[in-house]
């Protein structure tokens, strides 16, 4: 189904490694509408890479960051964003993803993000002696609160990006 228009955005959120980049560029480009990834978009605006950003300011100043602009890209239209795997900590964030769009949960394992996201030192929040523990604990904190700004849960479990986005199409076709 390349090339399909459909009305409106698409947000995706879940943990570090629940594919939220490359499933969101995937369905930007099958669905025709504009990439954005807060996390990148944070990075450009700040000029700084997150690691450095939590470095220098802090868990809560990477928050801040994160907050105004999700609220600047919730009000482009016709897009896909990827948001950052804490995004939905703020209440604030999670009225404007629910508001603006249809909301898309990839879920996965910890085990499963771990074993997708232990090569890459990117993610400040990971590098502890457990990430795999911290993931868990990620999961069980976050869980609830992607599912309560979902419109559609997805599990990514052995699942190819081109399978995902292949069953998300089929979906969003039906839903939206
Ligand atoms: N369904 C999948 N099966 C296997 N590997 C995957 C799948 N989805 C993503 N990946 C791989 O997992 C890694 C993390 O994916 P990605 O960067 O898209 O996650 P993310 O949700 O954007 O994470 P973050 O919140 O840290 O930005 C990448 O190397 C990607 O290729
Ligand atoms: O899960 C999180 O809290 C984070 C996920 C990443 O997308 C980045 O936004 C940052 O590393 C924090
Ligand atoms: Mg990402």
């Amino acid at each position: 189904m390349p090339g399909m228009r459909m009305p409106g955005n698409f947000y995706l959120v879940g943990l570090m490694g629940a594919g939220k980049t490359t499933v969101g560029r995937a369905l930007a480009r099958a669905t025709q509408k504009t990439f954005y990834d807060s996390d990148h978009e944070i990075e450009a605006r700040t000029g700084a890479r997150i690691p450095m950003i939590f470095e220098i300011e802090g868990e809560s100043g990477f928050r801040e960051r994160e907050a105004e602009t999700i609220a600047e890209l919730s009000k482009l239209q016709g897009i896909v964003l990827g948001t950052g795997g804490g995004a939905i900590l703020n209440p604030i964030n999670r009225n404007h993803l629910r508001r603006n769009g249809y909301v898309i949960y990839l879920r996965a394992s910890p085990e499963e993000l771990y074993s997708r996201t232990c090569h890459d030192k990117n993610r400040p929040l990971l590098q502890t002696a457990d990430p795999l523990g911290k993931l868990k604990e990620l999961y069980e904190q976050r869980d609830p609160l992607y599912r309560e700004v979902a419109d559609l849960v997805i599990d990514t479990s052995q699942q190819t990006v081109n399978t995902l986005l292949q069953l998300l199409l089929k979906e969003l076709e039906r839903q939206t």
